[in-house]
């Protein structure tokens, strides 16, 4: 590239992370708009879909040379996380390059890079002439840090969906801190609990049993054994970070406010915790929630609980939501080839310890591999500082134009074609 072009790449992005789409107010028409206008600088077909009113989801769509093959989709969600402002040394949307050639910003690596690379490495390949046999569409949608229900749910289970015969979808990875870069064909899904004790109330010197906090207190300590437990799995190297459950409290809340504070001499009639807990998709499920009705939250101790997020870990057929990583999945390797072709090395595959928007793509019966090309760059997704090096940002282009090239021109002859849905 020529110093100039790699200007204009990296003001791309730029341009792309310096529109606040944090939640949970997303600027998303801005996104919408400037997608657009990329997608038809590519000359790319472009629609924007509003599932639920002031939500777009762009699509824009390469149509291949044998359109009746099962299409590319290539997913990023255009909303992020939010920030606490004052703790970042540069504000999270200006998208500052400093000196070693780090860009900061909000989404830098969760996810805008990943769409935007997805956008030029088509610009690339467009200016190889390239064309691609089957038809590779790239969706940008909304709402994905808060569950994707309005965004790739929806998508999911249109019709429009339907008529894009997808056969792959490629979402987010992480980054990794060395040379090798992560993929995952699974992620762990979200519940997100809420518990609540009550009892009655009393003067804040009086010892008595029952009381909300005392009940809420038992919970969080069972709940911390228990947490202690999984992780110590990871801690001993038998278990990977997505391979546990994970539990983690994330507020709590109880007391009887005053102008100056708490109240100090009255024990509270209700106390409420709430745990982010991430289930891995070959959990045993109903254990858990046994546990969690008869440990963490008893009706005999005067406890509630309710569910916020509660994301199925199997399909309808009860079969664990993992894309096949095997000879079985043509695709896995393919991606595997083709980072390899572009200079890159992937480690071996992963269950994501989070959320993404793959779990509603095969959740279907379809493949999904989650992929970011970052690596040598610390995890720094939902933080303080999130960066990428501008280095890695352009080296993840290359190595999309080889998947890409690779997927696009991806040809069973009609082997798999028909029967790879369901056995994802
Ligand atoms: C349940 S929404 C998931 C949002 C986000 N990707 C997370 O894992 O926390
Ligand atoms: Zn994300
Ligand atoms: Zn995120």
């Amino acid at each position: 590239e020529s110093e100039s072009e790699e200007s204009s790449i990296i003001s791309r992005f730029q341009q792309y992370l310096k529109i606040d789409t944090a939640q949970p107010s997303p600027r998303y028409k801005e996104a919408a708009e400037f997608l657009i206008s990329e997608g038809k600088r590519l000359s790319l077909e472009s629609q924007s879909i509003e599932f639920v009113e002031g939500k777009p989801l762009v699509v824009l769509k390469w149509e291949g040379t044998n359109p009746h093959l099962p299409s590319i989709l290539l997913y990023s969600h255009t909303d992020v996380v939010p920030s606490e402002h004052s703790k970042w040394t540069h504000h999270p949307f200006s998208a500052h390059l400093d000196s070693q050639g780090r860009i900061f910003a909000r989404g830098s690596q969760d996810m805008k890079c990943v769409g935007m690379q997805y956008l030029e490495a088509l610009r690339r390949l467009r200016a190889q002439n390239f064309r691609p046999l089957r038809s590779i569409y790239l969706a940008f949608a909304p709402d994905e840090e808060i569950g994707g229900h309005d965004g790739a749910e929806k998508l999911a289970q249109s019709e429009i969906f339907q008529r894009m015969n997808v056969g792959v979808v490629l979402d987010e990875g992480l980054a990794s801190p060395d040379a090798h870069y992560r993929a995952f064909y699974a992620e762990r899904s979200p519940w997100w609990l809420v518990i609540k004790a009550v009892g009655a109330p009393g003067h804040g010197s009086k010892l008595y049993d029952n009381s909300a906090m005392e009940n809420l207190l038992k919970s969080i300590e069972a709940i911390r054994r228990f947490r202690a437990s999984q992780f110590d799995l990871i801690k001993a190297g038998f278990k990977a970070e997505g391979e546990v459950v994970s539990v983690n409290m994330v507020f709590l809340k109880a007391g009887t406010p005053s102008p100056t504070g708490f109240v100090m001499n009255l024990q509270p009639s209700e106390a409420e915790a709430g745990f982010d807990i991430r289930v891995p998709p070959t959990a045993d499920t109903e254990s858990l929630e046994r546990r969690i009705a008869e440990e963490w939250a008893p009706s005999s101790r005067n406890m509630s609980f309710s569910f916020k997020q509660k994301a199925s870990t199997r399909n309808k057929s009860g079969k664990p939501l993992l894309t096949k990583t095997d000879s079985s999945n043509p695709w896995w390797n393919l991606l595997e080839n083709a980072v390899e072709m572009a200079g890159g090395k992937l480690g071996k595959p992963e269950v994501f310890p989070a959320a993404t928007d793959s779990r509603y793509f095969r959740d279907l019966g379809l493949p999904a591999i989650g992929f970011s090309p970052m690596a040598n760059t610390p995890l720094l997704l939902h933080d303080h500082n999130e960066f990428l090096h501008k280095d890695e940002y352009l080296k993840g282009i290359e190595i999309y134009e080889s998947i890409i090239k690779a997927y696009a021109s991806f040809n069973d002859h009609g082997r798999r074609d028909g029967a790879s849905k369901d056995e994802l």
